[in-house]
């Protein structure tokens, strides 16, 4: 369902207000109307309108249009981008001249035609659309240039069953409109992951706005988020849209949740629970239909218990809380990551991709991996200009095993079959994937070891 355009129309004369109304209410607008300046700008003030319909002439002087031209840049200065036509019955050159010069964008001279008015009102409708959608943007590309987003699941490794489990969870919970908490720790992909939801709902072809909680300085966090009008503060030179606005009908990131200080978790929950928000220095109410995601590598709930974190917020945004595994945990997807990772530098800088030696994967699997894919990523780019004949081998990685990788066997939180599952990657990993050799270490037969790769989903 399509909302209704609310026009506001300005006149002094009674009939011409109602025969207005009756054009444009008959067009479909949703029509306002009053008869002074000051009233045009009181409901300026508390309304959000799509255009001004507006006489250059009130009663205490009739023909110079003074009164008009003031009016016109009262409005530009309450709302900047509201399109402002203009007409008048003594209507002359100069006049529109100078309307057109304080900010009107069309003008027109009574008596009117019904036409020509109507195609005035919907051309600025639609250039105030394509401003505004431009805006919104330019300033969304200004974000996106330092994130990265992937463009479908082929830029998603992911081949262990964990992932894959949260990425189909991912994939189902994204047809709804739930809030999503991602946790885990820094560098798992929990940004990417938020990406990836955003891509495959029906909010696609809306904006994805990352917010990086951590980096807003607490000043400015209503503005940020909210926006602000011209003049609101001193540095307000011009009106400016939030990311709540740049994210409406789309998806709203925030990441490192945590950091948000306490007066402002009250400030983003109101908005939350209430779906309404005000520009800095507006009164004007805006709709939030936004989806959120967020992520955090905190844990909330100590964060909660040592109030540094509001519970209402915490149950407002985790409606489904998804853990991404770290890396050391998902194994089996090292040895793909360090070759796409390897791949894609070899693009970026135009240089072939080092091979990676069956030890070298060795290596990769048992290191801890503190840093996780972002860790990842960064060796495989140093790699390609340190490693020596186009190859990297055990000797060139140097990494340290990670007592988690060689103790887990004495994790308490991992069931037999999990102990298991490890064990099995870890021995074809130690024996290049040759499976009778895997086989013959861990003593079984051929069809015991088999068996145990079907079971684990490991057979490719
Ligand atoms: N499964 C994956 N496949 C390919 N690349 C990945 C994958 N997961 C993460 N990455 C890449 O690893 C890097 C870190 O991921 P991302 O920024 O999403 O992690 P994060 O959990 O949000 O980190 P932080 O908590 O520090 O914000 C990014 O460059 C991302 O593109």
């Amino acid at each position: 369902m399509t909302t209704k355009k609310h026009l506001l129309v300005v006149d002094d004369d009674i009939n011409i207000v109602a025969s207005l109304q009756f054009i444009l209410a008959d067009e479909g607008f949703e029509v306002t109307s009053v008869t002074t300046p000051e009233a045009a700008l009181a409901k300026i003030g508390n309304t959000n309108f799509d255009c001004v319909l507006m006489d250059m002439n009130f009663q205490q002087d009739t023909t110079s249009g003074a009164e008009g031209i003031k009016l016109v840049e009262h409005i530009k200065h309450l709302e900047e981008q509201l399109p402002i036509i203009v007409m008048t019955g003594w209507a002359t050159i100069d006049i529109a001249v100078e309307a057109m010069q304080a900010g009107a964008k069309d003008f027109i001279q009574k008596p009117w035609s019904n036409e020509r008015l109507i195609a005035a009102v919907n051309t600025q409708l639609a250039l105030s659309y394509s401003n505004k959608q431009v805006g919104r943007l330019s300033q969304q590309n200004k974000l996106l240039v330092a994130a990265e987003h992937p463009a479908s699941r082929q830029g998603i490794i992911a081949k262990s069953a964990k992932m894959l489990e949260l990425l189909a969870t991912l994939e189902q919970l994204a047809k709804s409109d739930m809030s999503i908490l991602l946790t885990g720790d820094n560098g798992t992909g929990k940004s990417m992951l938020a990406a990836y939801v955003h891509q495959v709902s029906a909010r696609a072809k809306h904006s994805f706005v990352p917010v990086n909680m951590g980096a807003v300085p607490e000043s400015l966090f209503e503005s940020e988020m909210f926006g602000h009008v011209k003049g609101a503060f001193t540095d307000a030179k011009d009106t400016r849209i939030g990311r709540f606005e740049m994210a409406e009908n789309g998806t709203l990131f925030l990441d490192e949740l945590a950091n948000i200080p306490l007066a402002q978790q009250a400030k983003l929950l109101r908005v939350l629970e209430e779906k309404r928000y005000e520009a800095v220095g507006s009164s004007k109410p805006k709709t939030a239909n936004v989806r959120i995601i967020s992520a955090t590598n905190s844990n909330l709930l100590t964060d909660i218990e040592e109030n540094r974190f509001r519970q209402d917020l915490y149950y407002r945004l985790n409606t489904v809380e998804l853990r991404v595994p770290s890396l050391s945990e998902r194994v089996e997807d090292i040895p793909l990551l360090a070759q796409h990772f390897l791949e894609k530098f070899s693009q970026k800088y135009h240089r072939p991709a080092p091979q990676l030696a069956n030890d070298a994967i060795e290596q990769l699997c048992c290191y801890g991996w503190p840093g996780n894919i972002r860790e990842l990523s960064h060796m495989m780019e140093r790699l390609m200009f340190t490693c020596k004949d186009g190859k990297i081998s055990a000797a060139t990685l140097s990494l340290q095993p990670s007592n988690e990788i060689v103790n887990f066997i004495d994790d308490p939180s991992l069931t037999m079959e999990e102990v298991e599952q490890l064990v099995m990657v870890n021995r074809l990993k130690h024996f290049s994937g040759n499976a009778s050799e895997t086989a013959k270490s861990l003593g079984l037969s051929r069809s015991g070891y088999y068996r145990r790769l079907t079971k684990y989903g490991m057979e490719t």
